[in-house]
């Protein structure tokens, strides 16, 4: 194996100059796909040079991916577990778990976590969460929470890690994730399936297989292989933050008008 487009091993065994994936919209529009540290230098510039706030950026992610739960499940899905993570993914799901339940959708988040362990945007999205009627899981026992709930729901929601997986999936995200894969009904992941590698595809350890994945602002380069349907999501991020980042931006027909919109690979 050689070194792949972001110095990470490529699971095709490619050259620094291995080809991306290219997506494209059902209306046949071509998206272009960006690596992980590619995608951070696009937050990174929408934060810090044009002032753009995470917590808006992760807001337009949460309701996208609550208008996303709809398609998967053909509805507003009665009732749903949503498994967090401590970091960007995770905030998103919280986000998503209050407009769920802020539609009428039984809501339970289960947080790989203390509670207390949250900080930032996160931290943030928790608090608001705690004006719902969501109940939220955390800490010693979450585990064995999940798997009664994860059983029962419509819906199971994975909010555990996006992009910013460091090595195999460990400790109580993997056990969630494992759940998730073994007892849900129907599964929507955020951003990238906790587990695999945003950039190469590789899931060296356990990871969720969603019936669908809710990719953010472009689509990730290692989407191409991993399991079920991908649905991107628009947050909002203006032009010219692509541009200062190095990053090609999306052309505005690929939204066309909608927040959500479902890809599929046309050069892999
Ligand atoms: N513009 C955008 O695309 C936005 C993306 N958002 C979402 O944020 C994540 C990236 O956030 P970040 O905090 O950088 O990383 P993650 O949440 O993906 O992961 C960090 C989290 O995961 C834990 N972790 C990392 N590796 C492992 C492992 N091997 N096993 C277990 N746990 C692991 C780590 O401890 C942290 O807690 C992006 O994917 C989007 O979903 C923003 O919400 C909005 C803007
Ligand atoms: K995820």
């Amino acid at each position: 194996m050689t070194a792949d487009r972001s110095g990470a091993v490529d699971r095709r065994g490619g050259t620094s100059d291995a080809p991306r994936p290219v997506f494209e919209t059902t209306r046949g529009v071509r998206v272009p796909s960006i690596t992980a540290a590619e995608m951070r230098a696009v937050d990174r510039a929408a934060v810090d040079d044009v002032g753009l706030p995470l917590l808006s950026m992760m807001e337009n992610a949460g309701r996208n991916l609550a208008k996303a739960s709809r398609a998967v499940v053909g509805g507003l899905p009665q009732d749903a577990a949503v498994l967090a993570g401590g970091g960007g993914n995770g905030g998103g799901g919280l986000a998503a778990a209050r407009h769920l339940a802020n539609h009428g959708t039984d809501v339970t988040v289960v947080l790989d976590r203390d509670r207390d362990a949250l900080e930032g945007a996160p931290a943030s999205q928790a608090a608001a969460l705690d004006a719902t009627s969501a109940t939220l899981v955390h800490g010693d026992g979450a585990v064995h929470d999940a798997v009664d709930v994860v059983l029962d729901v419509d819906l199971a929601i994975d909010a555990l890690v996006g992009y910013g997986l460091t090595d195999e999936l460990d400790g109580t995200a993997a056990d969630l994730a494992q759940v998730v894969d073994q007892g849900s009904k129907r599964s929507l992941s955020l951003d990238v399936p906790s587990g695999f590698d945003a950039t190469t595809g590789d899931a060296p350890g356990r990871a969720v297989h969603p019936d669908a994945t809710l990719t953010l602002a472009l689509p990730k380069t290692g989407l191409d292989g991993v399991p079920g349907d991908l649905l991107l999501g628009d947050i909002g991020i203006p032009d010219g933050v692509y541009e200062r980042a190095d990053v090609p931006a999306p052309d505005p027909s690929v939204f066309g008008g909608q927040y959500v919109v479902a890809l599929a690979v046309v050069d892999a």
